[in-house]
């Protein structure tokens, strides 16, 4: 173990759960840069820190510290006291301002805040009003002083003593001693690990009751993320036991108290017990209920004259199944409508509309990402929201609140849901319970492509239950262009190995190693002239993960050293540069997987050009976009672009699935260009399985799971 001291000069990457990150630090001794990462908490930007770790070797980036405790110390020398206070920890104060401070009183500056503070005076710049702001801001950052000690033994970042301080005021303390677990669900940035660090370094025995049962719920998120509703009890007993260094007994004993008064809430099936968390649980069981309330709604409704009408003016004759889902759509409390790419689900949303209209039914469109609710507001010529947006949810790190609910529900008659398949259990509950009674939900989607993010997969589940109508469209309309990636997805879809068409919309380019597909996907930027804005959107380069010599990471980095035509590796944002925002922002109206380009860099702060709207991030808020030259599949589901190009490599084994391919390759409307080799391609057609996700909805709908 060796010890390390300097200045965080960048956070380069902090975890979800704000355990582990990658940081640039100033080291003190040699003047030098270097990179550490660690789970040791996450310290702040301009922080004197000591790390303690050893020096390992990355394969890619290179040599790093890597960190196992930290802790933040007083900041000594003038540099180091000006990082401090230009990090933006004292409201009134940022970088020049703290240089003005530290000019005029050097490596004393602390001191004399701390004796007196109205000494700032002196420094030109500060007032009396920007002084008393200072004043306050210090006395609150010197009174969460302690607790920063107190959390820094638990290696824990000194800004959650600031939350902890604005949370439970003079209260924090005891709260540390006496009730620790509370703090997860309402400190943000909290994780179970820091909190039970925290606890056991202050008194809470390692069989404490809340601290098993915490334990468990933290096991069961962690199940959640790999999209499991819930879990087997005997998994998360054996797997908590390990976390918390505890005799597998002792979980098993608390377990199942827990279970009997329903604190952990449980189900049974087939001999077995499954745990959930409670948010899951109730998703699961409720929506069942709710399931079964619409399916008992039977509007009367004819569909007649709204099709002939329909069928008048797009010149098109509906198929027997298209008649038969707009019937259904009239008739029933809940219709689902499947099917591939060009198979007529757009056109059939559009019947639907007409003919709910002919029925004076008011109609709410809805898609589960930003980015498809826009096409679906383009295609329809209507207008569509996020089904966040739609139920007024109120998103924040420690609870999700839903405005529209059981007890306000939406107005419309008739919601209709376009991407159904990427809408996980917890959202699919939420849009069910907001719909008012007598009022019918249509779910438009394609059940081949990849699942939901988040737990459970209802769409899939629903389908296979058999009680819910399913019209499954097959018959492919589209003609003419981007039909050759169509029929492209029928043979993938059907676990046959795709092939390149005349027309060259689909190209399969192949290749015997993974050097040679990254060449490859360098070579098509070139030639398609990436480094243009124009192309920049219409093209997208697809991979299934972030990491290797063609993930994602790599490739954007490589991608936008080529678009600079520079030789080094590029940090941060340049004008120019393709970025994805990263979550849906209201208040700026970008969502999740909108993609944009850099126009301007200045002073740290970041401006995007969006396709109808140009945004500005401000330093603190960088991490909201990421280069988006290439992305994940993952992350491109519910969008379209005219071309795509997609990597799909053996070693890239664990994503070579049959609906990750179908995903990718529907993307494009007019070009795929898919960089494969045999082997992958062979494995990824024959890859059906989705990997299971554990989720009682099923039985539970069919009535087989006791809860
Ligand atoms: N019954 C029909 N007769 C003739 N053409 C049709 C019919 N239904 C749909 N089409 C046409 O087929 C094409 C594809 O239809 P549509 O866009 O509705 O499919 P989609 O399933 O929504 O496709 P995607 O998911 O790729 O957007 C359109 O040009 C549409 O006008």
């Amino acid at each position: 173990m060796e010890e390390l001291c300097g200045t965080v000069e960048r956070i380069v990457y902090t975890s979800p759960d704000g355990t582990f990150c990658v940081l640039r630090m100033r080291e003190k001794d040699s003047g030098k840069q270097v990179t550490v990462t660690g789970s040791m908490g996450v310290p702040s930007q301009g922080e004197s820190i000591m790390v303690r770790g050893c020096w390992t070797r990355h394969p890619r980036f290179g040599v790093q510290f890597k960190g196992q405790s930290m802790e933040v110390s007083k900041p000594e020398t003038s540099d180091e006291i000006e990082n401090y206070l230009a990090s933006g920890v004292i409201e009134g104060i940022g970088p020049a301002m703290a240089g003005r401070i530290v000019a005029h009183f050097g490596k004393d500056t602390l001191h004399i805040m701390d004796e007196n503070i109205d000494a700032l005076l002196e420094v030109p710049g500060i007032g009396e009003k920007t002084l008393q702001k200072i004043a306050a801001s210090y006395e609150e950052v010197k009174s969460t002083g302690e607790l920063i000690m107190l959390l820094q033994k638990a290696g824990i970042s000194p800004h959650i003593a600031m939350e902890m301080q604005k949370l439970y005021g003079e209260d924090a303390e005891e709260v540390i001693r006496n009730n620790p677990y509370r703090m997860l669900g309402e400190i943000p940035g909290l994780g179970f690990r820091d909190v039970d660090r925290l606890a056991l370094a202050n008194g809470t025995e390692r069989e404490d009751e809340e601290r098993i049962i915490h334990g468990m719920f933290y096991i069961l998120s962690r199940y959640a993320v790999q999209g499991h509703c819930c879990a087997p009890e005997r998994a998360v007993c054996y797997e908590a036991s390990r976390m918390l260094g505890l005799d597998e007994e002792v979980l098993r004993h608390t377990a199942a108290e827990a279970i009997s008064t329903g604190e952990i809430p449980s189900c049974q099936f087939e001999d077995m017990v499954f745990l959930y968390q409670p948010s899951l649980y109730e998703a699961e069981t409720e929506s069942v209920y709710r399931i079964r309330e619409l399916l008992e709604t039977t509007a009367e409704g004819s569909a007649t004259l709204a099709i002939e009408k329909f069928e008048k003016k797009k010149h098109i004759t509906l198929a027997p199944e298209q008649v038969q889902a707009v019937e259904a759509a009239m008739n029933s409390g809940m219709l689902i409508i499947t099917g591939g790419p060009g198979t007529g689900k757009t056109t059939l949303i559009q019947a639907i509309i007409t003919a709910a209209e002919q029925e004076n039914r008011e109609v709410r469109l809805m898609a589960p990402t930003g980015r498809a609710a826009k096409r679906l507001a383009i295609v329809t010529g209507r207008n569509a929201d996020t089904i966040h947006k739609a139920l007024e949810a109120e998103l924040s790190d420690t609870a999700n609140l839903f405005n529209k609910n059981e007890a306000d529900p939406l107005d419309e008659d008739l919601i209709i849901v376009d991407e159904a398949s990427m809408i996980d259990m917890s959202l699919f509950y939420h849009l069910i319970s907001a719909i008012k009674p007598g009022a019918s939900l249509v779910l438009v989607g394609d059940i081949d492509q990849l699942p939901p993010v988040g737990p459970g997969a209802p769409l899939k589940d629903l389908i296979a239950w058999g009680e819910v109508p399913v019209i499954r469209l097959q018959h492919i309309f589209r003609q003419g262009e981007g039909s050759g990636i169509i029929i492209n997805a029928s043979r993938v879809r059907e676990g046959q190995v795709p092939q390149s068409d005349e027309n060259g919309e689909f190209v399969f380019r192949k290749v015997s190693s993974e050097q040679e597909a990254f060449q490859q996907v360098m070579e098509l930027c070139r030639d398609c002239h990436y480094e243009y804005d124009q192309n920049k959107l219409t093209m997208q380069v697809l991979s299934p993960m972030y990491k290797g010599i063609c993930g994602v990471d790599h490739l954007n980095e490589a991608i936008q050293m080529a678009v600079h035509g520079s030789n080094e590796k590029i940090t941060g944002f340049l004008p120019g540069d393709k970025v994805m925002q990263r979550r849906n922002d209201y208040e700026k109206g970008v969502y999740n997987g909108d993609i944009g380009v850099v126009w301007a860099v200045t002073d740290g702060k970041i401006s995007v050009s969006y396709d109808d709207k140009e945004v500005t991030y401000e330093k603190e808020e960088r991490r909201d976009i990421q280069l988006a030259y290439a992305i994940t599949v993952h992350k491109s589901q519910g969008c379209e672009y005219d071309t795509v190009v997609m990597v799909l490599l053996p070693t890239q084994y664990v994503m070579l699935q049959r609906n990750l391919l179908y995903t990718g390759i529907t993307r494009a409307s007019g070009r795929t260009i898919l960089i494969s080799t045999d082997e992958a391609i062979a494995k990824a057609v024959a890859t059906h399985k989705m990997a299971g996700r554990c989720s009682l909805f099923l039985p539970l709908l069919k009535g087989e799971a006791l809860c």
